[in-house]
């Protein structure tokens, strides 16, 4: 992540870094970086509070030592979560929820080869029945990831059926990673939540459950959130997936949106390509979105 990225705060510190010493401006100037970074207003205001209370701690006037101290402040509350991805049951199920266009299918298709890179065998369920083409969608990030793939046995077949042969098939042919894409909307919220706790449930029958991972869009920011909000509610989500963070300049909805749910980052989505996927590691990421 030592790129130059859209979402770091770098540029809008800038400025701030240029002057010979910290003064009223300083203190605007952090204060719309993070406001347009999406960190939301209750962590700007923390954070502007703690950092005032450092530099007069340490009765620094250096913009250089805000920097840090910012840095590392970023650093220690996105550590605060555990980010690593649980993969270690055998087979680990992963179960991929999200509402539509958010990027879902393209994170199977690239979580499955990171997955397969690391000399894993994967297979993914096309659960999404509700689409025809998204079956579809998901054969072609398969053959791209060089991973196995079941697919309905018919149109509009049972999403928790397909859930249901997928693992089958996992165990039969001693699989170690299954990740299964399911729709992102039906008629009703209501409808949508029982499927998802049906296939849950079919899947906890022969294996328990590894990961429930939210995929959201990062370009729509804390907005995006609300839609999510059913999946945070009922579907036992586990981790979150960032997506689109290449084309979005919300570098602190990383920080907000884990704040917000209590739940941690565990992927990253940096393109369309199928190698456009990193794990999250804090320390990387305070440091790239500082500069
Ligand atoms: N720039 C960028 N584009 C992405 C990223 N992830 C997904 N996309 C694009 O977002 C669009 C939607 O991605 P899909 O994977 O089809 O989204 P989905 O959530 O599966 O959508 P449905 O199949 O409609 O439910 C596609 O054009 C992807 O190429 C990313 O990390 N960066």
């Amino acid at each position: 992540m030592a790129e130059r990225t859209p979402w770091s705060l770098a540029g809008a510190l800038r400025g701030l870094r240029g002057r010979k010493t910290i003064d009223d401006s300083t203190w605007e100037d952090l204060e719309e970086a993070l406001l347009v970074a999406d960190f939301g207003p209750d962590i700007t205001e923390a954070l502007m509070a703690q950092m005032r209370a450092q530099v007069a701690k340490y009765s620094t006037t250096d913009p250089e030592d805000l920097n840090r101290m910012l840095r590392e402040a970023l650093e220690e509350r996105l550590a605060k979560h555990d980010t690593t991805l649980k993969l270690s049951d055998r087979p680990a199920v992963v179960l991929v929820v999200g509402v539509n266009g958010v990027g879902k299918t393209t994170t199977i298709g690239k979580l499955a080869k990171f997955v397969a890179n690391s000399g894993r065998s994967v297979v993914v369920g096309a659960a999404d029945t509700f689409r025809a083409a998204a079956v579809d969608q998901l054969a072609t990030w398969a053959e791209r990831a060089g991973v196995d793939i079941v697919r309905p046995q018919m149109e509009g077949q049972d999403p928790s059926a397909v859930a249901y042969q997928t693992v089958e098939w996992a165990i039969a042919h001693g699989t170690e990673i299954v990740i299964i894409d399911t729709a992102g909307r039906l008629q009703t919220k209501s409808g949508l939540m029982d499927e998802l706790s049906k296939i849950r449930r079919v899947i906890e029958k022969q294996a328990p459950i590894a990961e429930v991972l939210l995929v959201l869009d990062a370009t729509t920011g804390q907005n995006g959130l609300a839609q999510a909000e059913a999946f945070l509610e009922h579907a036992g989500v586990t981790g979150l997936v960032l997506t689109k963070l290449d084309g979005s300049a919300k570098g602190g909805f990383v920080l907000a949106v884990q704040e917000r749910t209590g739940i941690p980052v565990k992927l990253v989505g940096n393109g369309e390509g199928i190698g456009d996927l990193a794990g999250f590691t804090p320390h990387a990421f305070a440091a790239a979105l500082i500069g």
